[in-house]
């Protein structure tokens, strides 16, 4: 390792000497040692997922609430079919837009300040929602949850682009993950709060798990604004004071410590050197550098792109959603479980439980690994679902003696086997794709195009969850497509395409600055990237007598740009 002390400009005190930004050579030495202030404000962050799942997960309930149904579909005891299709999708509309939109306003404002306008805007989707029941309920649940959907899509792309600019490296993987677990909190805290309130008579069976989202956005954007903003989002601004006390707030440094400087000089340096592949122009151009360069070059943008949206995109294509929207009427008409609410609730305490695994597993082996043996493990359950269901399981039934409208499963304990492979499917879920699709979106793009990529690819994770939630039930509607459990044969599939993309595409971004993953990717393919070791830093490469080159620094400054 080369790590020559007299180029780093680093005084016997551990600080800068005034003039200038000191760099390093040393590929280790370009951050801060870790602090417990570090931890906490970006597990404050990731506090944002709990919108993310609360909100995806307590309309399920809700629409099985007696007093709901009466007040969205008058004297009904169910909302009808494309009631329940227009107020589930709506949000993962404005989810989409929501994301799309974010990154831009990211730029614009700032990381931090984007989110908070999030928390604004979805406050006021749930005071919309609020008022169902009085006037037009079906248009204020819907109205609401659009709006509040817009919310949830600037929060979630822009707090993964929040806490992986401003984690560091080591633990970057392991924090981001935080995010998906509060997603999984919030499923699990959204289904224990509905099958409280369900069997209430008055409008707090909805309007109480309606309310409680009020509480996430007051929590989080109110605890934002006493953090710092990302300092690559200064940098990318061109305001080099504020990126320092960004950063030194962030590591618990002194602004002219010898990590703030180096630390700021590999970003200034990344900056400079991106924006020279990539000229920022107009609003418009800046958009179609996302798409810029060769589909052949792993390092492009355009492939950048098409890895970020195809990651969740095949986060999506699991098939987890199948799960954790449609899990209760896919039991009842097994007709082997008694407690299809129970077994619902199990896959999600399964699910908060087996996410912790990636924390670690995430630092110790990789990215790359745990997607690889995260989609072999999912493709072996999903097959053996599916042949089961098809040989002795839940595809054999017989009409119920007792009750002509009903099917009981000819043999109880294959379908209980099944069942027992789908909680596993979970588990793998939980503690690999789950966390790992996150945690690269975060990853792989540049700074000049970083807010608009988590963007996009946090939008395709939005679309491809819609279009799943919209066409499953017309996969396994017995009047429909009657798959029964052989949808897990579509599941399997795709999970080995998963496997095999994996293989093929994902790089492994772990314990590298974001910095140096731009640099792993010109330099490596997907399948070697494991074994790249950062040699240079890029402020090294811009350096003179152990300075990064003032005209370096001045660029950045001049050129900062919100597009
Ligand atoms: O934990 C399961 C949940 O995780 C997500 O895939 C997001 O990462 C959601 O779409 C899903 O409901």
């Amino acid at each position: 390792m080369s790590a020559p002390e007299k180029e780093t400009a680093v005084t016997g005190t551990g600080r800068a000497p005034a003039g200038g930004l000191a760099v390093t050579h040393d590929v280790e030495r370009i951050e801060a040692p870790v602090t417990w202030k570090a931890y906490l404000i970006c597990a404050f962050a990731s506090f944002g997922g709990i919108f993310f799942g609360y909100d995806s997960g307590y309309i399920n309930g809700v629409l099985g609430s007696a007093i709901f149904q009466n007040a969205v579909d008058p004297g009904s005891n169910a909302v009808s079919e494309s009631n329940q299709s227009l107020i589930v999708s709506i949000l993962s509309c404005g989810t989409f837009f929501g994301a799309l939109i974010a990154g831009d306003v990211a730029d614009f404002i700032g990381r931090k300040w984007t989110v908070i306008f999030g928390c604004l805007i979805y406050g006021l989707g749930v005071v919309i929602q609020m008022i169902t029941g009085d006037g037009d309920p079906l248009g204020a649940i819907v109205a609401g949850r659009l709006i509040a959907g817009i919310g949830v899509g600037f929060e979630s792309a822009i707090v993964i682009l929040y806490m992986s600019e401003i984690c560091p490296r080591k633990v970057r993987g392991a924090l981001v993950a935080g995010y998906q677990f509060c997603i999984t909190i919030g499923i699990m805290l959204a289904s224990c709060v509905v099958y409280a309130t369900e069997g209430r008579s008055d409008t707090g069976a909805y309007r109480i798990p309606i309310a409680i989202q009020f509480l996430w956005a007051l929590i989080l954007g109110i605890g934002l604004m006493f953090l710092p903003d990302s300092p690559r989002y200064f940098v990318k601004r061109g305001n080099l004071p504020r990126a320092t006390d960004a950063l030194s707030r962030l590591r618990g440094q002194p602004k002219d410590s010898e990590y703030i400087q180096v630390e700021l000089s590999e970003i200034v340096a990344n900056e400079e050197f991106e924006r020279q592949l990539i000229p920022s122009t107009t609003w418009f151009g800046s958009w179609a550098n996302c798409f810029k360069g060769s589909v052949w070059k792993a390092n492009s943008n355009l492939r950048k792109t098409i890895l970020g949206t195809s990651l969740q995109m095949m986060q999506q294509w699991t098939g987890v959603n199948f799960i954790f929207y449609y899990s209760t009427p896919f039991l009842q008409t097994t007709g082997a479980i008694s407690n299809t609410f129970l077994i619902s609730m199990v896959f999600t305490i399964i699910n908060v439980c087996s996410t912790p695994i990636s924390f670690y597993t995430v630092e110790k082996f990789g990215r790359r690994t745990i997607l690889l043996y995260g989609a072999l493990g999912m493709l072996i359950c999903q097959f053996l679902v599916a042949i089961i269901g098809v040989t002795v399981g839940f595809n054999h039934t017989h009409v119920d003696p007792a009750d002509a409208t009903k099917t009981l499963a000819d043999n109880i304990p294959a379908v209980n086997c099944q069942i027992a492979f789908i909680a596993i499917f979970i588990f793998f879920f939980a503690s690999t794709w789950g966390p790992g699709a996150w945690i690269l979106i975060g990853e792989i793009f540049p700074l000049p195009i970083r807010s608009r990529g988590v963007g996009l690819s946090t939008a395709s994770n939005w679309l491809w969850n819609t279009i799943i939630a919209v066409i499953t039930p017309y996969m396994v509607g017995a009047n429909r497509g009657d798959m029964k459990s052989s949808v897990f044969f579509v599941w399997g599939a795709l999970c080995t395409g998963a496997f095999i993309y994996t293989y093929l595409f994902v790089p492994e971004t772990k314990g590298l600055s974001l910095e140096q993953v731009d640099k792993m990717m010109d330099e490596t393919t997907p399948r070697t990237s494991a074994k790249w070791k950062p040699h240079k830093t890029f402020a090294s490469e811009m350096a003179e007598g152990g300075f990064l080159n003032k005209g370096v620094v001045a660029d950045v400054e001049r050129s900062g740009s919100a597009v």
